[in-house]
């Protein structure tokens, strides 16, 4: 069974049955088919089907805003914000998935040759609790207007945002199974993965998980992208606008309580600016209200599990008795942990060399701009990364020193559906949205005509 947790008070909402075998067999059977109908139906039509999951969203989003804040603890406000993403999302890619899917010509010695981007199947989703719709929907709206049908294997303690989702397609006029949720547990993927109609399979979650799923899906020759963890940097130079950057920096690190691949988790500083920035981020992590997140007032809720706030308090206790000062917070009750703030971190500090997933910002001092490169590519991840500074051309020129997926200037590190998203190093490999993203789990098909 699959348990459904209020993290705010350790509630049970409900239980859920993994499906049995014959239940999975029946899904592919039923996803092949969608697959092979999508092929039929033009374009236009997907368009219109996926618009209208769109306005279903808009209509009820504080519904949908509620079952993901009572599953997995983010504030109804992150909540809402979430779905309408999804449906701003939708809005891009009704807009711009033709010239997305646009054949591109290519002069050769042929008469005419072309790419042109092909549907290839269905496509296995492995996808995580801490954005349990956005997640889902930046695959699924593209690979599904593509032509694609999609499979998801959500994280267990969210299976009625799967299950939401999963109905928000069978209503919206797709052939059945063109989306369809799976409640199975890890251990069982395996067949799914192996399965000849699973023609891809993307993940996000973390590097230990990328790495099995990517072990099997080599083992059967299936595709895989992944978007894996982050432990992205957040360098404030010393010509910062301080305040926008000390405002930023909280935001980026805090939202979500703090569990996101692309959190701002180590804030480096030029050292000139330290003290005044970490002065002003004090006053605004102060100024955070955690608590209820169903409460229009609360900006920050629980996190997600018991087990996940111990292994962030395991993280701080060793950070601490390793050098870094413990500045704010550091106190947790079941999911419920404060708004922490440790100073003087150093690269051997556990803060600095884990992925910390919650709301931990840990301060490390840089001596000048090269230090501060130096430290930001000073880990296995190379997911997103922010750099601050007044000076736009010296901002580009470090952006090319700067090993990560993602570089956000002057701007908090997030995703957007016109803009590629994805790691390098241990966060992953393979794009998310935009025309890469796209293009991923498609056929590129050469074709050249004498
Ligand atoms: O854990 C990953 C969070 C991604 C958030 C986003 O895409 O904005």
């Amino acid at each position: 069974m699959f348990k459904s947790i209020y993290p705010y008070t350790q509630e049970l909402i409900a239980e859920y049955q993994e499906h049995t075998e014959n239940e999975i067999a029946t899904k592919l059977l039923t996803g092949e088919k969608a697959y092979r109908e999508l092929l039929k139906t033009p374009l236009d039509k997907r368009r219109e089907w996926m618009a209208g999951i769109a306005t279903s969203m808009r209509n009820n989003v504080t519904e949908h805003a509620t079952i993901i804040t009572r599953e997995m603890g983010k504030t109804l406000k992150e909540a809402t914000a979430e779905v309408l993403k999804c449906a701003t999302t939708i809005d891009y890619y009704v807009e711009n998935i033709e010239s997305i899917l646009q054949p591109r010509i290519i002069t050769s010695d042929a008469q005419k040759s072309y790419v042109s981007y092909e549907p290839k199947g269905i496509i296995l989703a492995i996808m995580p609790w801490n954005f349990p719709y956005w997640q889902v929907f930046r695959f699924a709206i593209p690979n599904i207007l593509a032509g694609n049908a999609g499979i998801l294997k959500h994280a267990s303690n969210v299976s009625g945002c799967a299950l939401a989702i999963e109905r928000l397609f069978t209503e919206s006029g797709f052939p059945m199974g063109t989306f369809q949720s799976v409640l199975l547990s890890s251990k069982h993927i395996e067949p799914i993965i192996a399965d000849p109609r699973i023609q891809g399979v993307t993940l996000t979650g973390s590097t230990p998980a990328g790495k099995s799923v990517a072990a099997l899906a080599g083992k059967y020759i299936k595709k895989t992208v992944l978007e894996l963890g982050g432990s992205d940097p957040f360098i404030v130079l010393k010509d910062a606008d301080l305040k926008e950057a000390a405002k930023t920096a909280v935001q980026g690190r805090m939202q979500n309580a703090g569990q996101s691949c692309i959190a701002a988790k180590r804030w480096i500083v030029e050292q000139p600016v330290l003290e005044e920035f970490t002065a002003a981020v004090s006053d605004i992590i102060r100024q955070l209200k955690q608590g209820d997140p169903m409460q229009e007032s609360t900006n920050m809720g629980p996190m997600a599990r018991p087990d996940l706030a111990d292994d962030l308090a395991r993280q701080l206790g060793e950070s601490v008795k390793q050098g870094s000062r413990l500045v704010l917070g550091g106190t947790h009750e079941g999911c419920n942990f404060a708004p922490t703030l440790l100073t003087g971190v150093t690269v051997d500090a556990t803060a600095f060399r884990e992925e910390t997933f919650g709301p931990l910002a840990a301060i490390i001092s840089a001596a000048d701009e090269d230090a501060a490169i130096a430290l930001a590519n000073e880990t296995e991840f190379g997911l997103g990364s922010a750099l601050w500074t007044k000076d736009l051309e010296k901002a580009a020129r470090l952006a090319t020193r700067i090993e990560s997926g993602n570089v956000f200037i002057n701007a908090m590190m997030r995703s957007d559906a016109r803009l590629p998203f994805g790691g390098v190093k241990q966060s992953g490999y393979g794009r998310e949205l935009s025309l890469e993203g796209t293009h991923e789990f498609l056929n590129v098909k050469t074709v050249y005509i004498h």
